[in-house]
């Protein structure tokens, strides 16, 4: 499929509250590519089934949400969010970011947020796991899975560059540029 693709598609993955929003909201407005925030378009396309008490958030009909989004994917041209990875066809994507961020300011983050108790648990539980990045690198080729720090507005920075950089690259490559 990537063969058909006259721009590529980018998966920025990480644990909820590491700057995957923040992150692609300014790469797209650097790269011109669309942002596709999955847990959106979950929500309005009526991808949601019922809620799960435990974890305080809905249940992802991921067959219904991957038909919403396998159209938009086609054609290239993406930088699709979401907190999880290994449910999207590997050859969805040209390369994978996974956002990572010390559990310290995570936490403070996430609590900023409003998130609390078994939820704030488990999702800085995920981050001192890796669990995002071994989800990834056990989905995608390891060539075109990179880890990225995402502790200051610095690193972001740089983050955004490096991405815009490869984006570059990846257009020079396909003769696109
Ligand atoms: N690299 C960073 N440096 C400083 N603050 C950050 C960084 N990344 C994210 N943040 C802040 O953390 C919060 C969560 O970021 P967000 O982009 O919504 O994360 P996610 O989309 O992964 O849940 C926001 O207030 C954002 O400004």
């Amino acid at each position: 499929m990537s063969e058909n693709r006259t721009l590529p598609n980018i998966l920025v993955t990480g644990t909820p509250g590491v700057g995957k929003s923040t992150t692609c909201e300014q790469l797209s407005e650097a790269t011109g590519l669309r942002w596709l925030n999955v847990s959106e378009i979950a929500r309005e396309t009526d991808c949601l089934d019922e809620f799960d008490p435990q974890y305080g958030c809905p249940v992802l009909n991921e067959d219904k949400l991957l038909d919403e989004l396998e159209p938009r994917l086609a054609t290239g041209g993406n930088i699709v969010e979401y907190h999880g990875c290994d449910f999207f066809p590997e050859r969805w994507f040209d390369i994978v970011f996974v956002l990572r961020t010390d559990n310290k300011l995570l936490y403070d983050r996430l609590t900023k947020r409003g998130y609390s108790g078994k939820k704030l648990e488990e999702n800085v539980q995920c981050e001192i796991f890796q669990t995002l990045l071994d989800e990834a690198r056990g989905a995608y080729s390891n060539e075109i899975v990179h880890e990225l720090p995402s502790n200051t507005p610095d690193q972001m920075e740089e983050n955004v560059e490096r991405i815009c950089q490869w984006v570059s690259a990846w257009k020079v490559d396909h003769g696109v540029a």
